[in-house]
């Protein structure tokens, strides 16, 4: 691995984001993040820069702000960006949809726009799973069809994912990598970074932690009718912590070869959201109120993915199991009930 370069990394305040950042300064890399903190706090990167003894640029702005992005690549040799500045509630995508196509997808053309004119052209960027929609073969890999996805979010992705790829095919300088994560959980084993859920948190697993915590009464189960093993709805979990793995795998990968790359991240195993709750309850030893209530509008039956690609041409594959995920969930939500006290 290159380990001088300089990687700009867009939304590197939030969950996914604070987490890649602790693995770039681990892994020698310089940084700089540019975030809003629309949906986050300073003291994520405050706590890293702790946990790691190194010093991050931080810049406060927006994504969709040309001048300041111009501003950042003239002061800062920038090598390559990591994309993850963006909004992700579904349910918001729905009530507020030009909000989300302004800031993911006029934020990613207006950022790829700066990139190209600083001669940066190497970008990591985050998608998503859902843009697969609902399939019924099962594990999904990089060639199963796009669905339909069921929200605005879910359209953004995709249309940046077109975006990018009408890109690379465009210029031949540029070398994108668009990263599917499956559902991301767990935090950094340490308690001090995860993920901050402000208000009710839509995620399953983010819930139960609450839950688990006195600060909800009970889980809503969305469906007990699904053709799964137990009737529950089936994902593909991934630890934090090797999703952030898996960027730095895809850096590396792109600065090898040019074009459009696409990578689904997950570990290939599936579990019911009720073996997520007995996992839960096993790692805070306490049971966790639960009720069935009917499917949530959206939601696909199952989604896991065939790993098989990144394993092969990234060399990366997932270590860590659902246990562990769900330890390190727990012990980030005990030590930081409220999440991130400070902005
Ligand atoms: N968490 C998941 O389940 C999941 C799954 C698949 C894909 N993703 C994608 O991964 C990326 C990171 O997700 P996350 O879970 O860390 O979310 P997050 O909300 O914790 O992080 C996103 C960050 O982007 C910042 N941001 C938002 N709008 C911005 C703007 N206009 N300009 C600058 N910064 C802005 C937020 O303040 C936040 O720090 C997102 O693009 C998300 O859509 C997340
Ligand atoms: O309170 C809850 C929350 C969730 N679920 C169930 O738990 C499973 C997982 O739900 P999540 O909301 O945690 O995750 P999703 O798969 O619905 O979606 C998440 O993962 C996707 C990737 O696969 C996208 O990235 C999306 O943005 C992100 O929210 C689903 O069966 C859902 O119905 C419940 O039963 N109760």
């Amino acid at each position: 691995m290159n380990k001088k370069l300089k990687i700009l990394l867009t939304g590197g305040a939030g969950y996914i984001g604070s987490h890649v950042l602790l693995r770039c300064l681990e892994a020698g890399y310089e940084v700089i993040v540019l975030d809003n903190l629309e949906n986050s706090s300073r003291e994520s990167v405050r706590r890293v820069e702790h946990l790691t003894g190194r010093v991050v640029h931080f810049c406060l702005g927006d994504i969709r702000d040309a001048e300041n992005l111009d501003r950042i690549f003239t002061e800062h040799q920038v090598d390559a960006v990591m994309h993850f500045a963006g909004l992700k509630a579904i349910g918001e995508s729905l009530a507020e949809p030009l909000r989300y196509y302004d800031t993911n997808v006029n934020g990613s053309v207006t950022l790829c726009a700066a990139m190209a004119r600083a001669g940066v052209f190497r970008l990591v960027f985050s998608s998503t799973a859902s843009v697969y929609g609902n399939q019924t073969e099962m594990p999904l890999n990089e060639s199963s069809p796009r669905g339909s996805p069921a929200s605005p979010y879910g359209w953004s992705k995709l249309m940046v994912e077109q975006i990018l790829e009408d890109l690379a095919s465009s210029d031949p300088r540029w070398s994108i990598g668009t990263l599917r994560y499956f559902n991301p959980v767990g935090a950094h084993p340490s308690g001090q970074i995860g993920e901050d859920s402000q208000g009710e948190p839509s995620n399953l697993v983010p819930y139960i932690a609450q839950v688990a915590s006195g600060r909800r009464k009970h889980l809503s189960v969305y469906g007990n009718d699904y053709p799964t093993t137990d009737g529950t709805g089936v994902r593909d979990y991934i630890h934090v912590l090797d999703l952030a793995d898996g960027h730095l795998a895809a850096m590396d990968r792109l600065t090898q070869s040019t074009g459009y790359k696409l990578w689904n991240l997950g570990t290939g195993q599936g579990f019911s959201v009720q073996e997520v709750i007995r996992g839960f309850e096993q790692a805070c030893g306490q049971s966790i109120p639960h009720r069935f209530v009917p499917r949530r509008p959206g939601d696909v039956a199952q989604s896991w993915a065939d790993p098989a690609l990144a394993r092969s041409e990234l060399g990366w594959q997932s270590k860590l199991g659902l246990d562990d995920m769900l330890a390190d969930h727990w012990r980030w939500q005990k030590m930081n009930p409220t999440g991130y006290t400070k902005k």
